[in-house]
């Protein structure tokens, strides 16, 4: 990763209209005279904490939470080799942000990595960061193009949530509010944040995020049930609506088609969303976790499948005769 040279600052007549990401690329959305407009006032003289980020460039500019804290003269691009003092909230922390984080943020502020989630092998984390690295406990994204997936959330999601949970709801609204779905990221995790923020340290936000978890793991296989048993409700008396069918003449075909839809089971994610086909189960940096299925032997014990490399083709030898004709 190349070096970011001298991203320019928000405020000052250091500016210029043709600013860097932490990469050292120019952004396009920077020559926009609007934004050049925003950022002549230092980013702080316009939220009550600092804000910072590295910025790689990665995302679509129009769609980048990031980007456009930066139009908007909110946020101060960091360059790649630059520490940050307040908390950083990055994919590479260690523990969570917690409520004992609150004079940290208070005094220093906050800063985030923009970059691509796909592309997170490319951030040079050693080159970047701080003292104070910090992941996210379980959250839940309401931005347009992660919503409702747990974990990853966007830059301005991410800052709001270490607002949120260190108590200061006022700087998080004050920063959401300027995205139209922006509030909707404290309401659809309101219950949530106001658990971690009754926490003191990393740990005690660890558990009861463990807590909610094993919550809404219960009330997802509740609800399972639940729609198994109002499937067969829906369906009165199964062996008597077989009899029905035979009497009314249907056909083998949708008797078929009836099984299968009754055998399909609906899924809900932790917002309560159906998802088709099979539960869903992330890690704590909201990748999805590949569940394997276990095969047994005849004794009970375990067979360890290798891993079978898709992309891996097995080599065939071709021959060919005088002619050219391929020989089988
Ligand atoms: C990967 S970027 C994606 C940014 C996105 N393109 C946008 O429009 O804002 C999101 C950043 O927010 C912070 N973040 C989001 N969710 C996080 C979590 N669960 N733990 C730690 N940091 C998180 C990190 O700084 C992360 O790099």
């Amino acid at each position: 990763m190349a070096k970011g040279k001298n991203k320019s600052k928000e405020g000052g007549s250091t500016r210029t209209n043709h600013s860097r990401g932490s990469n050292g690329h120019h952004s396009k959305q920077n020559h926009k005279s609007a934004e050049f407009k925003h950022s002549q006032t230092h980013a702080t003289d316009r939220f009550p904490t600092k804000l910072a980020m590295w910025d790689f460039d990665h995302c679509d500019p129009k769609r980048c939470s990031g980007k456009k804290l930066e139009r908007l003269g909110l946020i101060t691009s960091l360059r790649v080799g630059q520490k940050f003092q307040g908390i950083v909230v990055s994919p590479n922390g260690k523990g969570v942000v917690c409520p004992d984080d609150l004079k940290i943020v208070e005094e220093f502020g906050a800063s985030v990595v923009e970059c691509s989630w796909a592309r997170l092998d490319e951030v040079p984390f050693n080159k970047i960061g701080g003292k104070h690295e910090r992941l996210l406990p379980y959250l839940v994204a309401a931005n347009q193009v992660n919503y409702g997936r747990p974990w990853r959330l966007n830059c301005v999601e991410a800052l709001a949530a270490c607002f949120a949970i260190v108590g200061r709801m006022d700087w998080a609204s004050q920063l959401l509010e300027n995205f139209s779905w922006g509030l909707s990221f404290l309401e659809i995790n309101a219950e949530l944040l106001a658990i971690y923020q009754k926490c003191t340290d990393a740990e005690s936000v660890k558990k009861a995020e463990e807590e909610w978890l094993e919550k809404i793991e219960q009330e997802t296989q509740e609800r399972k049930n639940q729609s198994k048993d109002t499937d067969l409700w829906m369906m009165g008396n199964v062996n008597r609506m077989n009899k029905l069918n035979i009497d009314s003449g249907d056909s083998e075909e949708e008797e078929e088609e009836e099984e299968s839809e009754e055998e399909e089971e609906v899924c809900y994610d932790a917002l309560g969303n159906a998802i088709e086909d099979k539960d869903i189960k992330y890690d704590s940096l909201g990748n999805i976790i590949e569940e394997k299925e276990v095969k047994y032997d005849s004794l009970g014990n375990i067979i360890e499948e290798e891993d079978i490399d898709e992309d891996e083709e097995e080599e065939v030898t071709v021959q060919y005769d005088s002619l050219d004709n391929r020989i089988e």
